[in-house]
């Protein structure tokens, strides 16, 4: 498609967006902006956008798409801003935030001016902010939820999926209120878990020592949502409130349960209750991404010697596979470790078996 399209916020999320559709409509212009001059550097020295706009006003006038992806609680700014600005007749409005109640009533005052305006959320990411992470694929195969009003057309719909198609995502529709209800289950309460579990084991690090040593493995994988951007994460909770008010209390319901059992040494009880979760955790797709990023992990059962990691690494980078994580499970006393290898998809970790098959003697197994 040819067009404008202008981009405001580009960080990991804008940035992505931009290099997706720029990969499919390669006749459109890119125009961005951001708050930060250092990012709106960052994205023309990257090509992540062909032009920067000093002005929110100057980037939105010829636009015939304007995607918003800033923060939740400045989007509802920029959103005031553009029901002021001189706007194409025919210009689709979206936003990539991870809210959808406030936001999408809060554009309100676009539809009172006729403007064309459909909330947005590709589900996917990362823990990385920043232009410099942003990636073309960073949404493929992943959920991108869109939440139009009951007036927005079905042409209307079909023009922004046809902007987005770069993003290889899989667009889905659902009403704000649904879309705050799940992601407040899948996403957002699950950042206060992490964040609250990094708290209790920094407390009791200040008594034991060995607490961040022994933290290093599975916990700090099960954790890793925990590095997350602190103020992006601040301003979702605030928009959901509600909903994770009521999924808190619901928690510590479940946890008093769990308590309970543990008092009376409900040993059938405690059993079930993994064997639950293990069957419903088990069943989840494994090919679908969700809204916290998979990762694909290899384990190679490795001969414990410095330099092993980069003999490996040296490999895969002769195959030119990225990796997103490496680390020494547990360098146990006998002659072998556990390298494990964490890739961003299926595909990569596929050929980083076949590689150190080809190379080496190790034994690899799949993280599942
Ligand atoms: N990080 C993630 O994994 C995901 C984030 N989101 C949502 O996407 C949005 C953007 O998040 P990220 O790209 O991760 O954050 P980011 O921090 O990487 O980028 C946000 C950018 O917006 C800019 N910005 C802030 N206020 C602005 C304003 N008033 N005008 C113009 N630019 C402004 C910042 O300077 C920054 O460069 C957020 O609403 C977030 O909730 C959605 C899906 C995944
Ligand atoms: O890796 C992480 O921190 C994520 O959970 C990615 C993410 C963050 C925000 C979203 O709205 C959707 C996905």
């Amino acid at each position: 498609m040819r067009g404008k399209v202008f981009v405001i916020g580009l960080g990991l999320i804008g940035g992505s967006l931009a290099l997706s559709i720029k990969s499919t409509h390669r006749e459109s212009v890119i125009i961005g902006y951001d708050v930060n001059k250092e990012q709106s550097r960052l994205a023309v020295m990257l090509g992540v956008v062909d032009e920067i706009a000093l002005t929110i006003e100057e980037g939105a006038s010829e636009a015939d798409l304007i995607l918003i992806a800033a923060p939740v609680q400045e989007t509802e700014r920029i959103i005031h801003m553009l029901k002021d600005c001189k706007l194409k007749e025919t210009v689709i409005i979206s936003d990539a935030g991870s809210t959808k109640k406030e936001i999408v009533g809060c554009a309100k005052v676009l539809k009172e001016k006729g403007i064309t305006f459909i909330g947005g959320h590709p589900m996917a990411g990362s823990h990385k902010s920043g232009v410099t992470a942003a990636k073309t694929l960073l949404f493929e195969n992943a959920f991108y939820l869109l939440t139009p009003d009951k007036h927005i057309s079905d042409s209307e719909i079909a023009m922004l999926k046809e902007w987005l198609s770069g993003t290889k995502a899989k667009f889905l529709t659902i009403s704000p209120e649904e879309h705050d209800y799940i992601t407040g289950i899948v996403s957002h309460f699950p950042h206060m878990v992490a964040a609250s579990l990094v708290h209790q084991a920094e407390k009791t690090s200040h008594t034991q020592t060995l607490i961040p040593r022994l933290a290093a493995g599975g916990f700090r994988d099960i954790t890793r949502i925990a590095s997350s951007s602190p103020s992006m994460w601040r301003d979702i909770l605030l928009q959901n409130k509600e909903v994770l008010l009521d999924l808190m209390e619901e928690w510590q319901e479940e946890m008093e349960k769990v308590k309970k059992m543990l008092n009376k040494e409900n040993s059938a009880g405690i059993f079930e209750y993994f064997s639950q979760a293990k069957r419903f955790r088990d069943e989840l797709p494994r090919k679908e991404k969700g809204a916290i990023p998979a990762f694909y992990d290899l384990f190679v059962d490795v001969p414990d010697y410095p330099g092993v990691i980069s003999e490996i690494t040296g490999y895969l980078a002769k195959e030119e596979i990225s990796i997103t994580n490496i680390r020494i499970l547990e360098t146990r006393e006998e002659i072998y470790g556990v390298l494990a290898i964490s890739f961003q998809t299926e595909e990569d970790r596929e050929r980083a078996i076949n590689c150190i098959e080809q190379y080496t003697s190790y034994e690899t197994t799949i993280g599942l």
